[in-house]
């Protein structure tokens, strides 16, 4: 089954979480991290979900799902232990209009949710089709070696720079051509050994000579 791959933007969105065990526990962590408003449907939870329902993070609805008690929600992830509860909790979810998730069933699933890195603004997302999510997260952990916590700054002048570059070079296809040379290893190296003057004046520097040559 081939998926179609968004960033979905969950800022202030009511997402609704089935199930308060180890996997709401993860599904909540990542709703979190992405500013959504969560609730969590569920009679138990891990002292981790409790702490954040302690602390004003999460809502919690301490109960077992029912027919009717889902209400509307942007996002809702069904992750009880029980299978004919959250196949039950998925229709009702999807009727009120819902994105679904399934936690122990993907071919009822609207979306499934990749294992990710971040960096900054730069996300890095692996996924399996639902075909093997254990090597989704050995995948993710090399990724996290190989794309270190420098890209974050990385990204955030190259962000920068991209204003003056618009400005200096006048067409697309000549921005186009300038970031495909100037992306090399050598600004990340300087940015790797805290040299973030030197990364930014190279890459003024790149600008320069290439808006001269062009
Ligand atoms: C379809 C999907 C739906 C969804 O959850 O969105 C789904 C479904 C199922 N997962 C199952 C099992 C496991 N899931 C993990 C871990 C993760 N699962 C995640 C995503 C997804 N899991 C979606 C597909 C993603 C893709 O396409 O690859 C990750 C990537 C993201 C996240 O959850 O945050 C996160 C790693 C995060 C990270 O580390 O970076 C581990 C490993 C572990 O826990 O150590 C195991 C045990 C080992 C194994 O089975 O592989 C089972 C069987 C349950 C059972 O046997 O009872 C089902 C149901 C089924 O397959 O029928
Ligand atoms: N998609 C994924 O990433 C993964 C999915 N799974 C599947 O996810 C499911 C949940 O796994 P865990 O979190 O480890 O289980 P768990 O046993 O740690 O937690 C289950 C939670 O569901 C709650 N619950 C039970 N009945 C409920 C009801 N009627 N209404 C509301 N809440 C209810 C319990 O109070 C508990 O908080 C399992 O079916 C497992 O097969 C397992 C591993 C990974």
């Amino acid at each position: 089954m081939a998926y179609y791959p968004v960033n979905l933007r969950l800022a202030r969105r009511e997402c609704l979480v089935v199930g308060g065990g180890a996997v709401a526990e993860r599904k909540v962590g990542a709703l979190l991290a992405a500013a959504a408003r969560v609730t969590v449907l569920s009679p138990l939870l891990t002292p981790h979900l409790a702490a954040l329902a302690a602390g004003g993070e999460i809502v919690h609805k301490p109960a077992a799902y029912r027919p009717g008690a889902i209400g509307i929600f942007f996002i809702v992830i069904c992750a009880t232990d029980d299978p004919a509860v959250n196949r039950q909790a998925a229709a009702e979810a999807r009727a009120g209009g819902a994105l679904v998730n399934v936690a122990d069933a993907p071919e009822l699933c609207d979306f499934t949710v990749p294992a990710a890195i971040a960096r900054g603004d730069l996300l890095i997302t692996v996924s399996t089709g639902g075909r093997s999510p254990a090597f989704a997260r050995r995948l993710r952990q090399e990724l996290a070696e190989r794309y270190g916590p420098e890209y974050g700054p990385y990204l955030t002048l190259l962000s920068k720079l991209r204003d003056e570059v618009k400005e200096r070079l006048a067409t697309a296809a000549a921005r186009g051509e300038f970031w495909r040379e100037a992306l090399d290893g050598e600004i990340l190296a300087l940015l790797r050994a805290g040299k973030e003057r030197e990364a930014e004046e190279k890459i003024i520097d790149a600008v320069s000579r290439f808006g001269t040559q062009s």
